[in-house]
């Protein structure tokens, strides 16, 4: 059985330890970041690794939805910078209807995407952070969407949830589209270069995430459609994608065991 160590703070311990524990950085940019945390330890869990695991905020953005057990628990990206981690897991953000350059914290973020080319071994894009960095990189170009891409879809053989308001056509990507179709564009997308994995759907995502962002947005007024492939006939949410989220994450890290 694997054992998820959570370093709390900033530790440059963190990255002597002299086992075989996987050192895995989560740059968490979502609002419940609580939330994501958990969903993002209940994948790694079934991993069966030892890993550390840092979560991490950007430095220069001043958390709205404040919770102090972030601060103490978060490192910065300025905190890393003479770290090296096996693995970069950077999570999705509802910033797909902003322009990169709304972003407040856009400049930092370049900065940290070129960081992990030298400091990181493999990285998973989620998202947001998957057509943002994939666009730093030079390695897509995606566009805005008016109507959401909103559901659980599966393309060449994976299905994940999708929650985003922009698309990368699979013909605007200059490296490996592992899976994706011309309704929904690229699903996932893998750089040899960089050894990066680029997702636009959310792995991570729990049964009810989807149901819950889908009321939110109704109770804020918005006509966001219901998520398709997703509720039963009772409107009960279904979970279809947890297998193939569990075997990516095995697959992606027990390459790096072996190295270790
Ligand atoms: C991938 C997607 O589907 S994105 C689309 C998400 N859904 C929508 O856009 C629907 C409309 N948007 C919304 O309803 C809101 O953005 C919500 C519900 C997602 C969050 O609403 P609110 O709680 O009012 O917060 P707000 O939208 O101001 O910011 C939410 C988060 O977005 C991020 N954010 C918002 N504006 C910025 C900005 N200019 N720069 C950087 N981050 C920003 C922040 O992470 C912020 O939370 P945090 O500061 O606690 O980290
Ligand atoms: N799509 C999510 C944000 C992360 O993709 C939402 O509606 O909150």
């Amino acid at each position: 059985m694997g054992c998820i160590n959570i370093l709390s703070g900033y530790s440059q311990n963190s990255n002597q330890t002299v086992d075989d524990s996987l050192d895995i950085l989560v740059l968490n940019l979502m609002p419940n970041r609580l939330e994501t945390e958990h969903q993002i330890i209940d994948l790694l869990q079934q991993t069966d690794l030892n890993i550390n695991l840092n979560f991490c905020r950007m430095a220069s953005h001043h958390i709205k939805h404040f919770d102090p057990e972030i601060i103490e628990k978060y490192v910065t990206t300025k905190d890393v910078l003479k770290d090296h981690f096996d693995a970069l897991i950077v999570t999705g953000a509802p910033l797909d209807r902003k322009h990169f350059n709304e972003v407040d914290y856009w400049n930092e973020f370049v900065d940290f995407i070129n960081w992990r080319k030298t400091h990181v071994d493999t990285c998973l894009f989620s998202c947001w952070a998957a057509w943002a960095a994939g666009t730093i990189d030079g390695v897509l170009t995606g566009k805005q969407l008016d109507q959401k891409i909103y559901g659980v879809y599966t393309t060449n053989g994976i299905t994940m949830p999708q929650s985003r308001y922009f698309t990368i056509p699979k013909e605007n990507v200059k490296a490996t589209v592992l899976a994706g179709n011309d309704t929904i564009g690229a699903t996932l997308i893998f750089d040899s270069n960089t050894n990066s994995y680029y997702v636009t759907g959310h792995l991570e995502y729990g049964t009810k995430t989807l149901a819950e962002e889908y009321f939110r947005d109704i109770k804020n007024g918005l006509d966001t459609q219901k998520p398709n492939n997703y509720f039963d006939n009772q409107d009960h949410p279904i979970n279809t994608w947890h297998t193939d989220a569990t075997t990516f994450y095995i697959n992606w890290l027990n390459q790096f065991t072996s190295s270790k």
